[in-house]
């Protein structure tokens, strides 16, 4: 089956799942509902996950903030059936389709919420920073909502993360009528029996449609003091936490990590466990780092949630799938939006260091946040 026939199925399903790597490796779907666990729990779900007999797809939420949702306070689905498009494994039956629920409308944007005073809230927590040293680094987010004049047609939105995205990690759960969707180039950790693969992904500049500006803003990126220092918080912290599990293997210095709305410094980590870990441990033990939450941690995560507006939920969380025998991925869900009936809550954020300028932070945020808007843009004409 084909990947447009298998997004199709989108339409047919209230459940469904969609996960596809960044290298093109794997690309996973899954349809109907054998189980699902509503928790935020590592070990509940890991305990969850031992019992299920094909992939299980979801994610724990950044915070432990309440959240009117059926999957932003944390959520795990084993769908009925699961089929890697690439390689064409498949675990399951197909289920039977619930009906035909969507249809293809031109969509409209009844109405659309900016968060306000972004720059006015994030001031104290700069300031901070300012004056005490130890305070390094936080990341604080703004959530825009749109209001829709129908529900997103996924079968379509697939096509386009396809088209549009495509070197990110995607990433669809839908659960009735609310769905998750993130277009995500950041890694937590992938587990393939007793390797690991994890990376940081911290620093920022724009694109350039001039090739030659282009490379020229990414030296200047890998050259520049504010951008190195917080990557390099990120590779110290990720690679500290995870020391005691894994032999690490990385590179001196950072990479570009380009996607087409922003370049990014980026430190690929491999290793290979010292003893045996399970993929949610690894997650329990890696989240949040200092690419979402902050340095030191527990007051930056209290800088997020006076800072910002709205709980996040899955934005900023660990994001992805376990396999039966216990190999998986997970990403960071960012770039993404969360979707309830027909209310969309987009979500993007900024690392703030004492250096940094707000205004500028603000114009990358609204950038990142982009990557969503314009999928939203492509359903309103066909
Ligand atoms: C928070 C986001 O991105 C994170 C923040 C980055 C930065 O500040 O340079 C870069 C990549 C991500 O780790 C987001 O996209 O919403």
């Amino acid at each position: 089956m084909n990947i447009k026939n298998l997004a199709k199925k989108f339409n047919y399903y209230q459940n469904a799942v969609y996960f596809s790597s960044a290298n093109h490796q794997h690309r996973y779907f899954g349809f109907g509902k054998s189980d699902e666990i509503i928790s935020n729990d590592v070990e509940e779900i890991n305990n969850w996950q031992i019992k299920q007999t094909v992939p299980v797809f979801g994610g724990i939420p950044f915070d432990k903030q309440h959240l009117d949702s059926n999957l932003m306070n944390g959520y795990f689905i084993a769908p009925q059936y699961v089929i890697d498009e690439k390689t064409g494994q498949s675990w399951g039956k197909i289920p039977q389709v619930d009906s035909q629920i969507q249809t293809n409308h031109l969509n409209k944007i009844i109405s659309s919420i900016n968060d306000v005073n972004w720059i006015a809230r994030t001031t104290s927590p700069l300031q901070e920073m300012l004056n005490d040293q130890k305070k390094k680094k936080v990341v604080l987010g703004m959530q825009k909502t749109i209001n829709l004049d129908y529900p997103l047609n996924l079968d379509k939105l697939i096509i386009s993360l396809n088209k549009h995205q495509p070197n990110s990690y995607h990433l669809i759960i839908k659960n009735n009528d609310e769905v998750f969707v993130s277009a995500t180039p950041e890694r937590l950790i992938r587990l393939n029996k007793s390797t690991i693969e994890t990376a940081a992904v911290a620093g920022t500049t724009n694109r350039d449609l001039n090739p030659k500006i282009d490379q020229q803003l990414a030296n200047d990126l890998k050259h520049d003091i504010k951008n190195l220092h917080e990557h390099e918080l990120v590779v110290q912290e990720i690679t500290n936490k995870i020391a005691n599990l894994a032999k690490l293997d990385y590179p001196d210095e950072p990479k570009i990590l380009k996607t087409p709305q922003v370049q990014h410094l980026y430190t690929p980590i491999t290793g290979v466990l010292k003893q045996q870990t399970n993929l949610l441990q690894l997650v329990a033990a890696l989240h949040p780092t200092p690419a979402l939450g902050g340095i030191p941690l527990d007051w930056a995560l209290s800088q997020i949630k006076n800072t910002e507006l709205n709980p996040r939920g899955l934005f900023a969380a660990p994001i992805g799938y376990v396999l039966p025998n216990g190999d998986g991925e997970f990403v960071i869900g960012i770039r993404s939006l969360w979707e309830k009936q027909r209310t969309v809550k987009l979500f993007a954020g900024a690392g703030i260091l004492a250096g940094s300028n707000l205004t500028q932070e603000a114009r990358e945020i609204k950038l990142k946040m982009s990557v969503m808007e314009d999928l939203i843009k492509e359903q309103l004409h066909e």
